[in-house]
């Protein structure tokens, strides 16, 4: 059946459904994922909640879906936009075509759609809103999206605790990727999800040695209430914070972030690691960076930028023992040459040996 891919900027694009069509308009920001592989972490990583997803490689689907590359219980992007969707799944391991995942989950995705020309739109114009639709007209060109708080969506609402290592990570949940989680339990540690607005005292009470701020969805400020316990947790504990959580470890020190044309969402993004002096490939999935004149009075300095843009891809601290990245160590998909940022933070937590400090 056809379908067309109508963007805010009044472009639109005609392609089929490759799953069983929409009945109703399915509308999101429309982003662009340009790794070759890596189509079941994207789809299930939170921190795309509500997004329209361009894959960019011209065939996506044919290793299919597996048991083993979920990065949470369900897909959460919106819509799925291809050139070529492989119906049949050709992997060992595959459980599922794509396109019986996607149905089972009703997200609808739409094959056969030139996606070159609409990656080259959305690099013009940037990412907008998005309506996915059987309707070649439609009579509203201008697309407004619900500004909620994803993170709300995605983070878990209870206490959870995983492993028996030695470190107990309290791991703030915004959306987290499974494969952190992983991270973190490869590295001998027992760790403890917490819901996003759990507060510090109730943290303090779990005495953690270390806090990992996840990733998640939607734009840091939107978390603006919270800032004070971020605050709070980077002052008394060995913190790692990751992609949203990076950028909301830098709020909280008084920086400020601000939103990308069309953000980096792919797996081979030079990134260079100037304590290092060494580049690392990394993957990356994020709208939001930091602005790096924003950092002058907060104690942070830019660790790591991105050698595509010169953006802000990571922070450490003068007095805390804090790291962040805004790209993705855990991979999933990607190149796990960033890894080593999980071991400079549990040498941090052993460092601290279970202390809690307090700087003033
Ligand atoms: N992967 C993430 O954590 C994304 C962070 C944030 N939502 C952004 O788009 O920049």
């Amino acid at each position: 059946m056809e379908g067309y891919l109508h963007l805010n900027n009044g472009v639109k694009y005609k392609g089929d459904f490759v799953t069983n069509g929409v009945v109703r308009e399915i509308k999101g920001e429309i982003v662009f994922f340009t790794g070759m592989t890596g189509y079941q972490e994207v789809l299930t990583d939170p921190s795309y909640k509500d997004q329209i997803i361009v894959f960019t490689y011209p065939l996506i689907g044919n290793y299919g879906i597996n048991k083993e590359d979920f990065e949470s219980k369900k897909p959460h992007v919106a819509g799925v936009i291809v050139y070529e969707a492989n119906s049949d799944a050709y992997h060992y391991q595959a459980e599922y075509s794509l396109q019986d995942y996607l149905n089972k989950w009703n997200i609808p995705m739409l094959g056969h759609v030139d996606t070159r020309s609409i990656v080259k739109n959305i690099r013009q114009s940037g990412s907008m809103p998005a309506v996915i639709t059987e309707e070649k007209e439609i009579s509203v060109h201008t697309f407004s999206l619900k500004e909620d708080v994803k993170v709300a969506k995605v983070s878990e609402m209870k206490f959870q605790t995983y492993g028996q290592g030695k470190y107990h990570i309290v791991l703030v949940d915004f959306g987290k990727k499974e494969s952190m989680l992983t991270a973190l339990l490869e590295r001998d540690c027992k760790v403890t999800v917490v819901p996003y607005d759990t507060e510090f005292t109730r943290i303090k009470s779990l005495q953690p040695d270390g806090i990992l701020l996840s990733n998640g969805p939607g734009d840091p400020k939107e978390l603006i209430s919270i800032l004070p316990t971020i605050k709070g947790l980077i002052k008394h504990y060995p913190t790692l914070g990751i992609c949203l959580g990076h950028q909301l470890a830098a709020l909280a020190l008084g920086a400020e972030t601000t939103k990308l044309s069309f953000g980096h969402r792919g797996a081979n993004h030079p990134v260079m690691d100037r304590k290092k002096k060494k580049v690392i490939m990394s993957s990356q999935n994020h709208s939001y960076v930091v602005k790096e004149e924003s950092l002058l009075t907060t104690g942070c300095e830019a660790r790591f930028y991105n050698l595509h843009d010169g953006s802000v891809e990571g922070l450490s601290h003068s007095i805390y023992p804090l790291q962040t990245v805004q790209f993705h160590p855990e991979a999933n998909p990607g190149p796990s040459e960033g890894c080593y940022i999980f071991d400079e933070f549990i040498e941090n937590v052993k460092a601290n040996n279970g202390r809690v400090f307090a700087y003033a």
